[in-house]
């Protein structure tokens, strides 16, 4: 059976959860903390991240992006990327912004982890601008259409959902609803998918000191 490692919170994660979903592909979900030293995580993937995918000869695919670009060409249909190269081509740049914004939420938790004398107020500064200017990009992009790339669900949409129920995971505080309306409806129609509905993110409990 094909494998997924997982975790509560991770939008990695759950990009490739919902494009399996999608495309009705089944698989085992091994939900693990990849901070914690119980994490299987390292014997699959030498950079130590979730989500891996693994088959079922043990072989495994690993980063999220491109965990994604084997599910579609495995299991082609239904597709999650556009036909049109160029189409194509902008929601994976949908995904690098939303991917970088997850990035420096996640830089951000962490530094939010150390002691205070130890958090770099000139890192949060720059990593909050990240996230600030990834979401204004992605408002941009979006725009008040009903998908965020061409006119087929698929990766912009899948990206976008996941990065923005992220932030309430991990900075519940920060004002896009009120910044970006056109998110905001954006965010509840794709929350209704059934694919969504079934991977909604939620906080895990980290036991091992990390940084
Ligand atoms: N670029 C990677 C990022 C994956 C990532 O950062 N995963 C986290 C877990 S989570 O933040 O997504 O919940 C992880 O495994 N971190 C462990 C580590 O960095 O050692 C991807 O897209 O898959």
């Amino acid at each position: 059976m094909l494998r997924l490692i997982s975790a509560t919170p991770s939008p990695y994660a759950r990009k490739v959860r919902i494009a399996l979903a999608e495309k009705r592909i089944p698989f085992e979900l091994a939900t693990e903390v990849p901070w914690d030293s119980t994490t299987a995580t390292p014997r699959h993937n030498p950079l130590e991240k979730l989500p891996v995918l693994i088959f079922e000869d043990g072989s495994s695919v690993y980063e999220s992006r491109y965990i994604l670009e084997v599910i579609e060409a495995r299991w082609p249909e239904p597709p999650m990327v556009p036909a049109d190269p160029w189409e194509r081509l902008a929601a994976r740049k949908v995904e690098v912004i939303t991917d970088g914004i997850c990035d420096a939420l996640v830089l951000l938790f962490w530094e939010g982890h150390r002691a205070p004398e130890h958090q770099s107020a000139e890192w949060i500064a720059r990593q909050r601008r990240k996230v600030d200017g990834g979401l204004r990009a992605l408002a941009e992009t979006a725009g008040d259409r009903e998908r965020v790339v061409g006119n087929q669900f698929g990766l912009a949409d899948i990206a976008t959902g996941t990065v923005l129920r992220y932030l309430d995971v991990r900075f519940p505080e920060h004002p896009w609803r009120s910044e970006y309306p056109n998110l905001v409806g954006l965010s509840a129609r794709l929350e209704a998918r059934p694919s969504f509905a079934a991977t909604v993110p939620v906080p895990q409990v980290i036991s091992d000191k990390v940084v």
